[in-house]
């Protein structure tokens, strides 16, 4: 089944709630999983089941960064705050770079998650 992650920093989740509302057919039918509190603030604003990692300062990142390790996810959407420092910032940037290593899509902005989620609907 197709696996997706979803992620979003503080200032960007309601833009993450917006896509998923917008989505939530298409992202019902996947195996679904996010960082604490995003996924929280999903599982509150949709009906969509979400496994929850813990949140991302606590290790999110990277608790999603070995999905991608070990082939088990189709694409992340990470949704990131371009404009705050994050103190996880390397835990962020690991995240980023294992999706490189096993060429796992993923999308950080909305008008990429639009592509994302339509590809994966081919
Ligand atoms: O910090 C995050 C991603 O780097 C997201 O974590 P939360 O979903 O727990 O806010």
């Amino acid at each position: 089944m197709t696996r997706v992650a979803l992620i979003a920093h503080d200032e960007k989740k309601p833009d993450l709630i917006e896509f998923a509302q917008a989505h939530e057919t298409q992202l019902g039918a996947y195996d679904l999983i996010a960082t604490g509190t995003t996924g929280k603030r999903l599982i509150e604003a949709t009906d969509l089941e979400i496994e929850r990692k813990e949140s991302g300062p606590l290790g999110g990142d990277l608790m999603i960064g070995s999905e991608v390790a070990a082939g088990k996810l189709d694409g992340i959407v990470f949704l990131r705050d371009p404009l705050r420092a994050q103190p996880h910032e390397p835990d962020i940037s690991a995240l980023l770079r294992i999706c490189d290593v096993h060429d796992t899509a993923l999308a950080t902005n909305l008008a990429s998650a639009t592509f994302l989620i339509e590809g994966l609907a081919d």
